[in-house]
């Protein structure tokens, strides 16, 4: 089944400031390359058949390109996103009304929550983060405003600060994912819900291996996360490897630059 994903070409990347671990602004990041792997992620979803729109970059928003934070998606119903940090405060305007110019049903929230950063939809639930960015509050909104059931997951790790870099759905009843970024409560509903989840190593987490998109049968991940991708392809998936080494100096990677659009209006 192809996707539809949303992206935003990082045309105003840099690191200049810092709100998650990863980010260095003495080290900065070099624009050029972030473009020309952005692109690469961009062309290995056209490649396996899913449809990519765009959303305009804005200036001064060098976090923009990181696209799952925009917004949650489901069944056309657009759950908006209220950042916890100044510096990315106008990507949720921007990004609802990208979704409200084209007709979408939207919701402003009354709650910080980081979009798909922190809410992965699975088949019959959502599994939603905390911890560091969303409150936990607006995992109750998104559920009421989605008719989902939302599962809340607390996050322990600051470098794995959105559930995205902790955790991804294989399928939509499976996930991968990195057991040290979680509470031990947390920890024990993951094994309870997911008996036969794949299991990220360390090295994996630390190159952001768990950032990754899978559409069931292909998954699009960070090319230096090995032990995932074998265990991964012995379970019968296809590994699509990409470099977004440059986006990772932002703590991003392929799932932070795509936000799926689920269900159109
Ligand atoms: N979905 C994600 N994990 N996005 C990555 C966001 C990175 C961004 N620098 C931040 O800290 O907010």
């Amino acid at each position: 089944m192809p996707k539809h994903f949303l992206m935003c070409r990082p045309d105003f990347f840099t690191v200049e400031y810092a709100i998650n671990p990863w980010m260095r602004p003495e080290a900065g990041a070099d624009r050029d390359v972030a473009v020309r792997q952005w692109e690469g992620l961009k062309t290995a979803y056209e490649e396996l058949g899913h449809q990519v729109s765009l959303i305009d970059p804005i200036a001064g928003l060098p976090d923009m390109v990181f696209a799952a934070n925009g917004a949650l998606v489901v069944g056309g119903r657009v759950y908006g996103a209220r950042f916890a940090y100044p510096q990315r405060a106008a990507e949720g305007p921007a990004y609802l009304r990208w979704f409200t110019d084209r007709g979408y049903e939207a919701l402003e929230p009354s709650h910080v929550n980081e979009g798909e950063g922190d809410f992965l939809t699975l088949d019959d639930v959502i599994l939603a983060g905390t911890g560091f960015r969303t409150d936990v509050v607006a995992h109750q909104e998104a559920q009421e405003y989605l008719g989902r059931p939302v599962v809340s997951l607390t996050l322990v790790d600051p470098r794995f600060y959105h559930l995205d870099t902790a955790l991804f759905p294989i399928d939509g009843h499976n996930v991968g994912y990195y057991p040290a970024a979680f509470s031990p409560g947390s920890l024990a509903v993951l094994r309870r819900m997911f008996p036969d989840a794949v299991i990220a190593t360390d090295r994996d987490a630390e190159v952001l291996g768990l950032n990754a998109v899978s559409d069931g049968t292909n998954v699009v991940i960070n090319a230096e996360a090995s032990d995932l991708h074998l265990e991964l392809k012995r379970r019968g998936y296809e590994v699509i490897p990409v470099d977004l080494s440059e986006l990772r100096k932002a703590g991003g990677g392929p799932k932070c630059c795509t936000l799926e659009i689920r269900g159109e209006i």
